[in-house]
């Protein structure tokens, strides 16, 4: 396997490894300069809160449980990432509030957990597992273990991602009918899979096997209850090699118990290590202790792909796999990339016109820009506008979180028709009586511009110390300025003066050498003919 990436720059990063990941899969962090890589497993939950005191990073797997005192007690925490798909072990939303981002490795461990969802299936279809104790007894049962062909039954799949398509397709390859219930899946993939959908009933109603892959959420806990197993075929086999918790043990013990479910083969368990469970004294049941991922495979490839992530984080570089912000393609990544600094230099620049406390902020994305997922960019701007009131821990992770807990609406729009500009970016805030807009380009694609602020044509490089005046349009106002500017010994550095389209006003927008203090300000304010001084640090 290739592990060779750029070498990066990290900055002191304390990155604490609190479950065993592949030492091949290091190799990333061992490898980036300025990293302290602290390797502690196995700890109690109380050793763990000591240990995450000072981490930058914490990396886990299943076992270490994320919770909201862990993150709290981790004070410098920045990123966690899970070397694995599932992250129901971290407290995602502690994390998104305090700006945390989590990042998992969603696809090396696919095909891991999908023959070992096949491995299960057919073990439990044969009692391979019950027959090889039992000649370890010293016992040559045959009878005992006659088990199902799988060929021509019907494996139902409940969660058709990324794990459940690999099952599906190597069930067909046994000559089994599938059939699948996924909520969000579309009739084209399905029709394109060669696989029958239907209601979730409807699946566990038709299906002689029925293996579950959905991750474990409010929705899906308990997916498969008391009530589920009552519509399932007498003598149904059940494989869980997901999350314990998507099907409830107790049904499912009841089940087996009455005889309506014929077998279940379980890698995963309500609550983890499983051990002296009433369900294990089951000779139906086979059960192995989470190793759907256990392959040297899957864990070099999650901890590789974890390990990137982080590197490329402390790189500031953007991360692949992020869980609590938007994930985009690397493509879309190139397209809007360049935009970044534009959209939080807007979202910044606007913060700094209304007066009142915000409640609305539209962001419009105009021209090439309307073709792509542009939810990055809008983080951006909305971190760039409340950075200002909120402070430096306001990220792209927890900006939208804090817009939404304060009351903030967010909305995006796209449209193709950008008037006249490449592409054009406008930020409208809503705040009060006041509502005000900005909008930037990059010129070339390379330098940024604001063009438009409010309702006046502009042409503003939108960094260092800007003064924005609104004045009559009428002669003297600007020759007042500069001498006032002049007296105070602050430096013009450019300037730059827009019309208002109704007419009758205008704007000067400055960009000054140095902070202009508030006792300049008011002065600037007792100008004859100036109605608004605004000063804008960028
Ligand atoms: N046993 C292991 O060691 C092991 C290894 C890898 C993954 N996993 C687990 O397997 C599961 C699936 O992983 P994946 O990589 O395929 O994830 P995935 O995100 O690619 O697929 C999950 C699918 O579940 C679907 N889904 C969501 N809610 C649903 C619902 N209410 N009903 C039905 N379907 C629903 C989603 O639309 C999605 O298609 C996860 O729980 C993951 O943690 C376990
Ligand atoms: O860490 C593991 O071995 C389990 C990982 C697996 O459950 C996952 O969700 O990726």
């Amino acid at each position: 396997m290739n592990t060779t990436i750029e070498k990066t720059t990290v900055k002191n990063a304390v990155i604490l490894i609190s479950d065993p990941l592949s030492e091949e899969g290091l190799q990333p962090l061992r490898e980036a300069e300025g990293v302290e890589l602290k390797i502690q497993t196995g700890m109690t939950p109380e050793e763990l809160l000591h240990a995450v005191k000072d981490a930058d990073a914490l990396l886990v797997r299943s076992q270490t449980q994320v919770t909201r005192e862990v993150i709290e007690a981790a004070g410098n925490l920045k990123i966690i990432g899970r070397a694995g798909v599932g992250v129901d072990n971290i407290d995602l939303e502690a994390a998104t509030e305090r700006g945390i981002i989590v990042v998992n490795a969603p696809d090396g461990n696919t095909n891991s957990a999908a023959e070992h969802t096949i491995a299960m299936m057919t073990a439990l279809a044969r009692n391979i597992p019950q027959a090889f104790l039992s000649l370890k007894e010293g016992k040559w049962d045959r009878k005992k273990f006659v088990g199902v062909e799988l060929k021509e039954k019907t494996l139902g799949i409940v969660g058709l991602g990324r794990i459940g398509a690999e099952v599906a397709r190597r069930a067909k390859g046994q000559r089994m009918s599938v059939i699948a219930y996924d909520p969000f899946l579309t009739g084209e993939r399905a029709k394109e899979m060669g696989i029958a959908v239907g209601t979730l009933d409807e699946v566990v109603a038709a299906a002689d096997f029925i293996t579950v892959h959905t991750p474990l959420m409010k929705e899906t806990r308990h997916l498969i209850n008391a009530d589920r197993f009552s519509k399932m075929k007498d003598g149904v086999r059940i494989i869980n090699c997901a999350r314990g918790g998507i099907i409830d043990e107790d049904a499912l013990y009841d089940a087996i118990e009455s005889g309506k479910v014929a077998g279940a083969a379980l890698d995963v368990f309500e609550t983890e290590p499983f051990v002296g469970h009433r369900l294990l004294d089951l000779p139906q049941v086979i059960a192995t202790p989470h190793l759907g991922a256990s392959t040297i495979e899957a864990q070099e490839s999650v901890a590789i792909d974890v390990g990137r992530d982080v590197v490329r984080f402390f790189g500031g570089n953007p991360v692949r796999n992020p869980v609590n912000m938007p994930s985009v393609s690397r493509e879309v990544l190139a397209k809007i990339g360049p935009f970044f600094d534009l959209a939080e230099d807007l979202g910044a620049f606007i913060s700094h016109l209304a007066d009142q406390p915000l409640t609305e902020v539209n962001i419009r994305y105009a021209g090439d820009l309307a073709e792509y997922d542009v939810r990055p960019l809008t983080r951006n701007a909305l971190k760039g506008i409340l950075k200002r009131n909120l402070g430096t821990h306001v990220n792209d992770v927890n900006a939208k979180f804090l817009a939404d807990s304060i009351g903030i609406g967010v909305s995006e729009h796209k449209t193709t028709q950008s008037k006249g500009f490449q592409h054009l970016i406008t930020v409208e805030v809503k705040a009060g009586d006041e509502a005000h807009s900005v909008s930037g380009t990059l010129l070339n694609g390379l330098g940024e511009r604001i063009v438009k602020v409010d309702d006046y044509v502009v042409d503003v490089v939108p960094a260092g110390h800007l003064l924005l005046i609104k004045h009559k349009d009428q002669p003297g106002a600007i020759g007042r300025v500069g001498t006032l500017l002049a007296e105070e010994n602050i430096n013009i550095a450019t300037m730059q003066v827009g019309r208002s389209a109704a007419g009758g006003d205008a704007i000067m927008m400055i960009t000054v050498d140095n902070e202009v203090k508030p006792e300049e300000v008011s002065r600037l304010h007792k100008i004859e003919d100036i109605h608004a001084v605004r000063t804008i640090d960028l």
